[in-house]
């Protein structure tokens, strides 16, 4: 198995970047600022006369709105290049350096769909028919960022934020592939005897395989890579606070056959984990098991379960527990972050 290239360029699951977009009559309009809302932004390039587009997606304006998305013409320029783009339903905006375009790394007409939290969710590169391709944007829309009618909040829920698309599918495959391949033993925990950190394995605490990703190794920057675009970002408009480090990344199995699980803890109850901050588990794979539920119990009985590639990320000071495996097994990449 070959491992998965590391994107260079923004990607799916990446936070949009800080690019000042301009409306016609100048005032600036950061992408930001579109959050709360699924964004669709058709963003011009080359010679493309970007109108035919523009025309196909306000032809279908009203469908875009009910489907909970807002439509934009983007185009490269300063604010009078795009004072004539205006159509109905679609908001014409300037990229006066063309920023939008080259952190994306779009060299064709294309239209890039950010979900209601201004991450990326899709590109969808122009081909042939306008009237097609804003069909497809659509249909994009529809099946997978649908709008949450407004609901009353539960009336309890633990403070954790869940985050999609931190790996892609591949990724998700190396790394247990990794975990399989390159060794892994019995999970312990640290506990002080006397003066000294010992390393103690209880199953009644716990039951899991873990491989420890290695210190300085590039499959370790290449994670933190990911961290910093998709994970550290979460956090900080969740809670505003800095990260300055990680741990040592574990790549972790739960199998069904020995009830994987790790009964209620906090993760900075001992003396090694004082100073952590936010955990992070991040499920590797989806439907192979049965279990394995991550619930909070000072929260209720909610067992959180993400699809591959999304995360779980919350306090170290809450207590939480990882259900038992009863079939199958659960992988999972873990992350401690100071
Ligand atoms: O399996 C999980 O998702 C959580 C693991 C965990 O809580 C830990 O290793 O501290
Ligand atoms: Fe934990």
């Amino acid at each position: 198995m070959q491992k998965p290239p590391l994107h260079p360029w923004f990607d799916i699951g990446d936070v949009a970047p800080a690019v000042e977009l301009r409306n016609g009559d100048g005032k600036t309009r950061p992408i930001t600022r579109m959050a709360g809302r699924t964004a669709v932004l058709h963003v011009a390039a080359g010679s493309q006369d970007p109108l035919p587009v523009a025309l196909a997606l306000s032809s279908r304006a009203a469908d875009f709105r009910e489907a909970g998305a807002d439509l934009y013409l983007v185009r490269r320029g300063g604010p009078q290049t795009v004072a004539g783009d205006a159509v109905d339903g679609v908001t014409a905006l300037a990229d006066p350096a063309g920023a939008l375009a080259h952190n994306f790394h779009l060299e064709h007409p294309s239209t890039m769909v950010f979900d209601r939290a201004s991450r990326l969710a899709a590109v969808l590169p122009l081909e042939g028919d306008p009237d097609a391709h804003a069909g497809a944007c659509l249909g994009l829309v529809r099946d997978r960022l649908p709008p949450d009618r407004f609901r009353e909040g539960p009336s309890i829920q633990a403070p954790v934020m869940v985050i999609p698309n931190v790996l892609s599918p591949q990724w998700c495959r190396w790394l247990m592939h990794v975990h399989d391949t390159q060794g892994n033993e019995s999970s312990g925990f640290l506990e002080k005897v006397g003066s000294e950190l010992v390393l103690r394995s209880d199953a009644e605490v716990k039951v899991r395989r873990d491989h420890v990703v290695a210190a300085g190794s590039p499959l370790e920057a290449e994670i933190r890579h990911i961290f910093q675009r998709r994970v550290i970002p979460e956090i900080a408009r969740a809670t505003h606070s800095p990260i300055q480090r990680h741990e040592l990344f574990k790549i972790v199995r739960y199998d069904g056959e020995e009830r994987g699980h790790f009964r209620p803890h906090r993760d900075n109850a001992s003396e090694a984990g004082r100073t952590r901050r936010f955990a992070v588990t991040l499920n590797l794979n989806t439907g192979e098991y049965d279990g394995g539920h991550l619930v909070f119990p000072e929260y209720g009985e909610f067992g959180y379960r993400p699809a591959a590639g999304e995360a779980v990320a919350f306090s170290c000071n809450l207590l939480h527990e990882a259900r038992p495996v009863t079939r199958g097994s659960r992988y999972v990449l873990l992350a401690f972050l100071h």
